[in-house]
């Protein structure tokens, strides 16, 4: 089964639009966890646990991993979901770019070192550098197109001949780029008009939205905008405000409350 065929087949399993990010920042551990060996394990495999059931991927964000010397966490996460949680897409948050002969080993490390199932791609350096990424046939990637920050306006929002920035990686992304179907969108949660905008161009590309919960975007204009003629189509990522949902002995329970209520608010506004 390939990338997007596992997603959509998610969205109807599960009944979710929802992403877990797995951003695990060891200062933020709940007290039960804080200073014991094998932490970051430990506290990814239990908010992979508490909230399987209402997700429609998650996505482990590199940076948290290898900040600590924890690539081998990464591994080992990665395996569990797909052994304990078969039919999950895991989707490495690395938002690589490079010239492609580097790229070659930027992919082998997402889909043979690491095993996930997609990831995140910076599209600046154009499509060579996407290609390297494209061979594997059955795994995906998402392209940075609006992201959820303010300082994406520096780039994103310059307009050349007559359209933004974004909106032509966009363009390129569901149509020339988009070879094999295997490509979809970051946009941001924060910029409900640019994702109506990057609707409108990419009527059927998988959006990946970050931007939700403690960053403060609205579920519901976001999933108004973004949202398939199917009434799917999107990737709606929550990290902190899910995973850090209690410090205390709590915290798996209160993390799969957030994720359900997320998961409903979300389906709420699908309607
Ligand atoms: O435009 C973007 C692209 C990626 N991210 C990533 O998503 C999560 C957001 O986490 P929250 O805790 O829900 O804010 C994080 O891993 C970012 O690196 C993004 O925020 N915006």
């Amino acid at each position: 089964m390939t990338f997007t065929e596992m997603l959509a087949a998610r969205w109807q399993s599960a009944n979710s639009l929802l992403c877990v990010g797995l951003d695990p920042n060891p200062a933020r551990f709940p007290l039960p966890l804080q200073g014991k060996p094998g932490a970051i394990y430990d506290f990814c495999k239990g908010i992979v646990d508490a909230t399987a059931h209402a997700v429609c991927a998650f996505k482990p964000q590199i940076a948290y991993f290898a900040s600590c010397g924890a690539e081998r966490e990464l591994e080992d996460v990665i395996a569990y979901i797909h052994e304990n949680h078969p039919g999950i897409p895991v989707i490495l948050d690395a938002k690589r770019g490079d010239i492609g002969s580097t790229a070659e080993h930027y992919a082998r490390e997402a889909f043979e070192r690491y095993k996930a199932d997609c990831v995140t791609l910076s599209p600046y350096m154009g499509f060579d550098t996407i290609e390297p990424y494209l061979a594997y046939r059955d795994k995906g990637a998402f392209i940075l197109c609006r992201t959820s920050n303010k300082g994406g306006d520096d780039l994103q929002m310059l307009k050349i001949d007559g359209e933004r920035l974004y909106e032509r990686v966009a363009r390129l992304v569901s149509s020339d780029w988009n070879t094999n179907g295997q490509l979809g969108l970051v946009v941001g949660a924060t910029y409900p008009l640019e994702l109506a905008s990057v609707r409108s161009i990419a009527p059927d590309v998988p959006l990946l939205v970050p931007g939700i919960g403690a960053q403060g975007g609205s579920i519901n204009d976001c999933v108004k905008a973004g949202r398939t003629e199917r009434g799917d189509g999107m990737v709606i990522n929550s990290g902190r405000a899910i995973i850090y949902a209690s410090k205390g002995e709590d915290w798996q329970e209160k993390a799969k409350i957030a994720a359900e209520e997320t998961r409903d608010a979300i389906n709420s506004a699908r309607l």
